[in-house]
């Protein structure tokens, strides 16, 4: 039975009280705190940076999760983890140097993982898994949360999930887009392990009650 993590998306946080935020949802059963960086350049949107992650550190211990949606990717890297990122994930094609990219992750003390668009092909996995701790399916392209989960996600998480098992290395798997409640368990049975969920757990005033019941799909999956 694998053990499956919660990842709220700060993206939907009230970010004017966004201590008190990462706070609540911790307290509410969050395993790790999932963090979009969007530059408006690989992605049209434009979030936060390290300031923001260095503000929120204090205020939790469990994991920091870094996805940037970012490009170029290197330069920012150490900057996130000097300001307290436990994991770190780019989109291959933002890299110039995949292996680069992944090894700066892992030589400023975080785990390194690289991200999947709907469209981006798995052949990004070849000759660096040894260099993952993670592998980020989006079930939505990446920029918005409150996107609708793209189902033919769960093939890709599937294919990924056998890469995974044949490797025997320990990568997390994670799926970020669209996940709810009502999605959870199938996103699970296809292989995932980690569930990013933004709009679904801010979206509503109960952030025990969301978890509780995400946690309650996930048990029979
Ligand atoms: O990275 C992204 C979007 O680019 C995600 O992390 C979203 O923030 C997830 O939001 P929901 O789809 O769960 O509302």
């Amino acid at each position: 039975m694998p053990s499956y993590r919660i990842a709220p998306s700060i993206l939907s946080a009230d970010f004017a009280r966004l201590g008190e935020e990462v706070r609540n949802v911790v307290a509410a059963g969050a395993d790790i705190i999932h963090f979009d960086v969007m530059d408006n350049h690989y992605v049209p949107n434009l979030t936060i940076g390290p300031l923001v992650c260095q503000a929120i550190r204090p205020h939790v211990e469990v994991p920091i999760d870094v996805h940037l949606m970012v490009k170029p990717v290197d330069r920012i890297i150490p900057d996130f983890a000097k300001a307290g990122a436990n994991i770190i994930t780019f989109h291959p094609e933002a890299s110039e140097h995949i292996d680069r990219s992944l090894q700066l992750i892992r030589d400023h003390g975080c785990k390194a993982g690289l991200v999947f668009n709907p469209a981006t092909p798995l052949h990004y996995l070849d000759h660096v898994m040894d260099k993952l701790d993670i592998i980020l399916i989006m079930s939505v392209n990446p920029g918005f949360g409150g996107q609708s989960f793209i189902p033919q996600a769960l093939q890709k998480i599937a294919a990924v999930r056998r890469l995974i098992d044949d490797s025997g290395r320990d990568i997390m798997l994670e799926v970020d887009g669209g996940i709810k409640i009502e999605n959870i368990a199938e996103a699970a049975r296809a292989g995932a392990d980690t569930f990013v969920a933004g709009s679904a757990i801010f979206g509503k005033p109960d952030y025990k009650g969301v978890i509780d019941a995400m946690r309650r799909e996930l048990a029979p999956a």
